[in-house]
């Protein structure tokens, strides 16, 4: 079986409140967008993990791909395969690519082997796996709340937009990201804010990141600013970065303008 775990976009992100277990309460939208991996599971005689394309640090077998399969594998009764993951979304970049690859061998599993695994309990497995894996599971727009893993449906289609991905090929921590940051409650109900026309999200659709690691690269907020002079109706940064996002009303080439980093470009779904 081949499946294509896609990154994810956050459009709106507020840190609202720190919580007991350390981690933060916030509340985004995760919009799915279309840079993908490869990822092929094969039954086979003993369980094996391979990566190819981009370089993933760590030790594979503590892949997410890896600890999803183990995951199942306690509970399930199934043969072992092999797992080939060709990695082409950037790393530390905002874009939720290791979740995506988790939840999508939690799918891939639960398919190949006819589990029945119901969608809330994939839903917990990959809770359980880091916390944007879960949005991964339905992959389709929606708020979320608590640590970013539970969901509400929202009626925001951006469907036959464009979208710009740039990616300054800068690892950021997802964890040091949220150590920098002073949570605050939002003035503004993002639900809301969303049902308005895309122009008027400027300045009130905010990521809260981009307060504390804009300072620190201004690579950041440099092409923030380029994709709103090259005509973006909305441009903002990607989860705890480094990836920025601009949205077209039409098709944009600007693979040319950021030839020094990595682009992907293409509409919306
Ligand atoms: C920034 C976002 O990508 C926005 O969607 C997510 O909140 C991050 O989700 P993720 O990469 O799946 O993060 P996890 O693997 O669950 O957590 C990594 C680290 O980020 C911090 N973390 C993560 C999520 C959250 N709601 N609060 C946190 O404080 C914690 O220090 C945690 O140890
Ligand atoms: N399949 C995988 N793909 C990417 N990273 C993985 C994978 N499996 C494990 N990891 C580990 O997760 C770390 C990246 O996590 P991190 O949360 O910073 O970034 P991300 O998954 O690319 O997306 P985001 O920044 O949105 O959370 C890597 O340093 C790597 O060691």
């Amino acid at each position: 079986m081949v499946v294509f775990p896609n990154a994810k976009i956050n459009i709106g992100l507020n840190i609202v409140e720190k919580r007991q277990d350390g981690f933060h309460n916030i509340e985004s939208c995760f919009y799915p967008v279309g840079w993908s991996d490869a990822l092929e599971i094969l039954p086979a005689d003993i369980f094996s993990f391979q990566s190819d394309g981009i370089n993933i640090p760590g030790d594979p077998a503590t892949n997410l791909c890896a600890k999803a399969y183990y995951m199942l594998a306690a509970d399930y009764e199934f043969k072992p395969v092999n797992i080939y993951l060709l990695k082409s979304v950037p790393i530390g970049a905002g874009l939720g690519g290791g979740s995506s690859d988790a939840a999508f061998t939690i799918k891939a599993l639960n398919g190949l082997f006819g589990l029945k695994i119901s969608l809330e309990k994939q839903l917990d497995y990959a809770r359980r796996l880091g916390s944007d894996c879960a949005f991964f599971i339905e992959n389709k727009p929606v708020y979320c709340f608590e640590k970013g893993d539970l969901f509400e449906e929202i009626s925001l289609t951006l469907a036959g937009k464009w979208i710009v991905l740039v990616n300054p090929e800068l690892h950021i921590s997802t964890a040091e990201a949220y150590a920098g940051i002073e949570p605050l409650k939002p003035e503004t109900d993002l639900r809301d804010t969303l049902k308005k026309p895309m122009e008027s999200w400027k300045d009130v659709v905010k990521n809260d990141f981009e307060k504390s690691l804009f300072p620190k690269y201004p690579v950041l907020k440099e092409i923030k600013e380029s994709l709103y002079n090259k005509g973006a109706k909305y441009a903002a940064m990607s989860g705890s970065g480094s990836t920025l996002f601009g949205i077209f009303d039409e098709e944009t080439d600007l693979s040319g303008i950021f030839n020094q980093h990595k682009v992907w470009q293409g509409y919306l779904k």
